[in-house]
């Protein structure tokens, strides 16, 4: 069977994702993208928009100063002060802390200030400044955060220690980069889905990119087998829609389109990397030139002269006209569980089909247009697992089943083709591999 031409044909996805797109831009003038529309200090929530803005515009004319949370060491938070544009100049640095009214909040809330807030500083007020406004005599000015604005995105998990509290690992992103490497580490593909999902109901374009391509020559590394397994995964997101880079870190120059094409997906936004421990991000960031090269400190003891390595989330500026925050590698990315029509709407595949059910969770429900499309292979069968798996809240063990795949795709084909001969046979379309495709499903889910 042809793959990847069943996939929802170009008119259907074009006027899918014009649609997305719509939705998009009305749900970011509501946000106030490029607005301070609103604080989330509660002592201002009740203020209207106008009000505020002038609140901030009195604030800025008694000395506080608007900055970006570009990197959060216990409580010391690093802020790169903002331009007129609200740019970061990471050039001007400060350190602060958060103003004691917070104190409370911030203590239970993990995530009260994360790299990429944009925050209001008060200077502290034994600092002088010069004719242009930039402080004198002082390494690293102190301040005092007391307002922050709210996020127009973030990128959460369920904290590993406390699985009830969200952590929110980036804020205020434009676009989430999701790394994963081909081989050493193999590409946790359940956890590009779930970074997607994050993305998805942010609505934060993604990329993903895949690196150490130069392993994938490599035949004690990669088989054919493992090779066929690589490409399908890399056809199916690209059929879904989503940007699939695959680039070769470590020589750059085996893959210079991968790097111009990075280049050019960053430029003039700030980006988000994110994807597990040891895939690469580091070495993918210093191809952007980044103002720090950027190496992995086994030893971070330098607390206060300034910033190191990604010990710590960071923010960097890039000399490609971009930002970008960096992120240590993370060895679990568990999402919250969602409601059936949230999560399948993160599945942008399956959108265009419709069930009998308004609130199908295309599971073990009758008539279920997403099941039907399985079936048909217009949705795969690798995404529809991870759908169902983080429906129920399943912790697939990451990166294993997954070469197992083709098989169970040959089974799911086998048996569809079944189901088709005996559709023929009985011309009865109504439910018919009902039963079967949900056995498929439930055992496959239940081995995991
Ligand atoms: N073969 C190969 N190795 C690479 C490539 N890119 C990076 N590496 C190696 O992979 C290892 C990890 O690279 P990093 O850039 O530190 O990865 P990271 O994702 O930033 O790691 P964390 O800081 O732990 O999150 C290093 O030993 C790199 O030399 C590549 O394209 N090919
Ligand atoms: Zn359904």
């Amino acid at each position: 069977m042809a793959r990847g031409k069943n996939y929802i044909n170009q008119d259907e996805r074009r006027d899918h994702f014009q649609k997305i797109e719509k939705i998009k831009k009305e749900k970011r003038s509501v946000r106030g993208r490029n607005e301070d529309d609103w604080i989330v200090d509660s002592l201002e929530q009740n203020k209207s928009k106008i009000e505020i803005k002038e609140y901030i515009k009195n604030l800025l004319k008694n000395g506080m100063r608007r900055g970006r949370v570009i990197e959060v060491q216990k409580r010391n938070i690093f802020i790169a002060e903002e331009n007129e544009k609200g740019l970061p100049e990471t050039e001007n640095l400060w350190l602060c802390s958060v103003a004691k009214r917070h104190f409370q909040r911030a203590h239970k809330e993990r995530n009260f200030v994360v790299v990429g807030d944009r925050i209001l500083f008060e200077p502290d007020s034994t600092i002088e400044f010069d004719t242009e406004g930039q402080p004198l005599n002082t390494d690293l000015p102190r301040g005092v955060v007391q307002h922050s604005f709210a996020r127009t995105s973030k990128i959460s998990r369920k904290d590993p220690m406390h699985p009830d509290w969200e952590h929110v690992m980036l804020a205020n992103i434009d676009l989430v980069v999701i790394v994963a490497s081909v081989l050493n580490p193999e590409v946790r593909w359940g956890l590009v889905d779930r970074f997607l999902v994050q993305a998805e109901l942010e609505q934060i374009p993604a990329v993903i990119v895949l690196n150490k391509v130069d392993l994938l020559t490599n035949t004690n590394l990669a088989n054919a087998e493992f090779l066929e397994t690589y490409k399908r995964r890399v056809e199916i997101y690209r059929n879904i829609g989503y940007e699939v880079v695959e680039i070769c870190a470590l020589k750059p120059k085996k893959t210079p389109e991968s790097v111009k094409q990075l280049r050019r997906l960053f430029k003039g936004k700030l980006v988000g990397f994110a994807g597990h421990s040891g895939v690469g991000k580091s070495s993918i960031l210093n191809l952007m030139r980044p103002e720090f090269e950027q190496i992995v400190d086994e030893n971070p003891e330098i607390f206060y002269k300034g910033r190191h390595t990604t010990t710590y989330n960071s923010l960097l500026q890039l000399d490609i006209g971009a930002y970008a925050i960096d992120t240590p590698g993370i060895r679990s990315f568990n999402i919250s569980q969602y409601d059936a029509i949230t999560l399948s709407h993160c599945f942008p595949e399956f959108r265009p089909f419709k069930c009998k059910y308004r609130e199908c969770s295309h599971d073990h429900e009758p008539s279920c247009g997403v099941k039907e499309a399985l079936a048909e292979t217009k949705i795969s069968y690798e995404r529809y697992r991870s759908y169902l798996g983080i429906l129920k809240g399943l912790s697939f063990r990451e990166g294993e089943g997954d070469s197992t795949d083709a098989g169970m795709i040959a089974d799911l084909k086998a048996r569809v083709q079944m189901r088709d001969e005996e559709q023929l046979k009985n011309k009865n379309h109504e439910n018919i591999g009902e039963e079967q495709l949900k056995e498929i499903m439930r055992i496959k889910v239940e081995e995991e």
